[in-house]
């Protein structure tokens, strides 16, 4: 078990960027961690990884406690691979050598079976022999991808790792790495701006904001009820509206969180809005209007005129899951 206790941390700055950091990872457990650009994940995943030194708090795998760079000649423990923002590859060498480079020992004997596996797994075979110099910065994000997963760590720490790869790939590489990661029993935790990152391969999700971790729970639990928009934000376009203008038979005062998705348009009645704007989407118009002074933004099949009224409903189902929310 990988556990974080009471870690708090502070910069040269005197600055504090994390405050009472508690987690038990499991063996074998994907954990997400989102929050928004300053957050502090990059820092926290230093900190597990042992390059930065903590003055108050620890951090373990099992028995043996994760220490940072004053007490480690080479920061860093060994059976622990963490994949940074920047990648630390090997320009002037091929693809096939930069990974074999990253090769345990044990591997080196078929080492030629071993790289011909990860770079199918990173859909770069074709690749193989190419100087990591002239490959765009999302292959080489592929291929930093396949080192990591070269020494084969018993915990994985990836800093936002797929932010370079284009939409085209994106999905199929990560169902690819998260799957093999899965079979391999390794333990993740992948720092992430990307929902598409987390809701489909995270078994919890750790929130961040404003140096505390303020939710951890499922991927499902957080969407279907998050407990603020700062939450519900991370997930994508949100609204926080009072729910007895939504229903006029609610008696309640209290506000719930609609996603822009939620929201049903009438001509007749709901949650009067004036159109501000449509915003074309793909599948959808994204439309950005008024309502009582406050922005709103909701997902409509074709744009709506500016100035137009429209009426927004939204699903008992959806108002009964938010209110069940603590
Ligand atoms: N070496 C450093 N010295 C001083 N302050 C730093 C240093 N590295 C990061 N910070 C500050 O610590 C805070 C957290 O940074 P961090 O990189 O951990 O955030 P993050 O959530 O990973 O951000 P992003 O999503 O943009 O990568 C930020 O305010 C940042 O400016």
């Amino acid at each position: 078990m990988l556990q974080v206790d009471h870690v708090s941390f502070s910069y040269e700055d005197g600055v504090t960027v994390l405050e009472n950091i508690n987690l038990r990872i499991a063996k074998g457990e994907h954990i997400s961690i989102i929050g928004e650009s300053g957050c502090g994940k990059s820092t926290l995943l230093k900190i597990i990884y042992g390059l930065l030194d903590i003055e108050v708090g620890e951090v373990y795998w099992d028995d043996t406690q994760v220490l940072g760079p004053l007490y480690n000649l080479v920061p860093g423990e060994s059976y622990m691979k963490y994949l940074a923002q920047d990648l630390d590859l090997m320009p002037y060498t091929t693809v096939r050598e930069n990974i074999s480079e990253f090769l345990s020992v044990f591997e080196r004997e078929r080492s030629e079976e071993r790289i011909d596996e990860l770079l199918e797994l990173i859909e770069m075979t074709d690749q193989a022999d190419t100087k990591v110099r002239y490959l765009s910065g999302g292959q080489q994000q592929r291929v930093a991808l396949a080192r990591a997963l070269a020494q084969e760590p018993k915990v994985l720490l990836l800093d936002e790792p797929f932010s370079h790869i284009d939409n085209f790939r994106k999905n199929n590489l990560r169902r690819n790495i998260f799957g093999y990661l899965r079979r391999q029993k390794v333990t993740v935790i992948t720092a992430t701006h990307d929902p598409m990152d987390m809701l489909p391969f995270a078994d919890r999700v750790v929130v961040l904001k404003d140096k505390f971790i303020i939710a951890k729970d499922t991927p499902k639990n957080l969407y279907e009820r998050p407990q603020d928009l700062y939450i519900a934000s991370l997930f994508g376009e949100a609204n926080r509206i009072p729910i007895n203008i939504l229903k006029s038979y609610a008696d309640t005062k209290r506000r719930i969180i609609v996603y822009a998705h939620e929201f049903k348009v009438s001509q007749k009645s709901g949650l009067e809005v004036v159109v501000k704007g449509s915003y074309y989407m793909g599948g959808y118009f994204m439309i950005g209007g008024i309502y009582e002074g406050h922005d709103i933004y909701f997902h409509h099949h074709q744009p709506l005129e500016v100035g137009k009224v429209v009426f927004l409903n939204i699903s008992i189902d959806t108002i009964n899951q938010r209110l069940a929310t603590p």
